[in-house]
């Protein structure tokens, strides 16, 4: 079936949905998981890294915690896939310099790409709006397997700069910073808990269900639903 959207933007989750949260887990994580260490003992004045230091530690409660024990916290996160604001922000630092080393290339799934270039063509806005920090997003757009996608995007939304992903509040954010109506934006996720948040916000919305992916079984409730980006058309009527 295909589902048809007159639309001014589309705002792209990624993990479970441009692109499989397999990969991050297995490839993405490890490599962060690996440089945290480093990354708190030799780069702490650095301002992005002080700064997520000291979240970390208020999220922790823990006002006097080494490196030692923010590495933990971290790596405690990392294992319960708990999307903590400053974790992303340390593994967008990390992950950016593997991709801009060449060790990362991101990943997307088959059908994400043509549908991205289609849309872009017909004048639709493309945004991201992920747990994954906005360096992170802008490394993964900029090194994918079929180059730089970063022309392709106009915005990039992460839990820093609009806030939870299953607030409505953000999806008013985002809508506010791109001057459109919440009626002329879809958005495109895995998470039931996010479709419901920007569609209380107003949002068009589709579940994107991928087999293999965590939201899968659980589906997407009565958001509308599509198996891949080729089950979705977008126009953009311009009256
Ligand atoms: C390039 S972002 C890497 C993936 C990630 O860390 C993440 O948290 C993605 O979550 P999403 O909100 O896109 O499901
Ligand atoms: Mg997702």
């Amino acid at each position: 079936m295909t589902l048809r959207f007159d639309v001014d933007a589309v705002v792209l989750d990624i993990e479970g949905t441009t692109s499989a949260t397999g990969f991050v887990v297995d490839v993405l994580y490890p490599y962060s998981r690996s440089r945290f260490g480093a990354l708190l003992s030799e780069r702490s004045g650095d301002p992005a890294v002080a700064r997520a230091t000291a979240q970390v530690r208020e999220l922790i409660a823990e006002p006097d915690a080494d490196a030692a024990r923010v590495e933990k916290a971290l790596n405690d996160w990392l294992d319960e896939d708990r999307k903590a604001t400053p974790l992303k922000t340390l593994q967008g630092i990390i992950w950016s310099e593997g991709f801009a080393r060449g060790d990362l290339v991101s990943h997307f799934y088959e059908d994400v790409v043509p549908a991205l270039r289609a849309w872009h063509a017909t004048g639709v806005r493309l945004h991201v709006y992920s747990s994954g920090s906005v360096a992170a997003q802008r490394a993964w757009f900029r090194s994918s397997p079929e180059g730089d996608l970063l022309p392709l995007v106009e915005g990039l939304y992460d839990t820093e700069n609009a806030g939870p992903k299953q607030e409505p509040t953000s999806y008013g954010t985002i809508a506010a910073a791109l001057g459109t109506a919440p009626d002329r934006l879809l958005f495109l996720s895995d998470r039931p808990g996010e479709l419901d948040a920007a569609r209380a916000a107003g949002w068009r919305t589709v579940g994107v269900r991928r087999p293999g992916e965590p939201y899968y079984e659980q589906g997407v409730g009565d958001h509308p639903q599509a198996g891949t980006f080729d089950e979705i058309t977008i126009a953009r009527s311009t009256t």
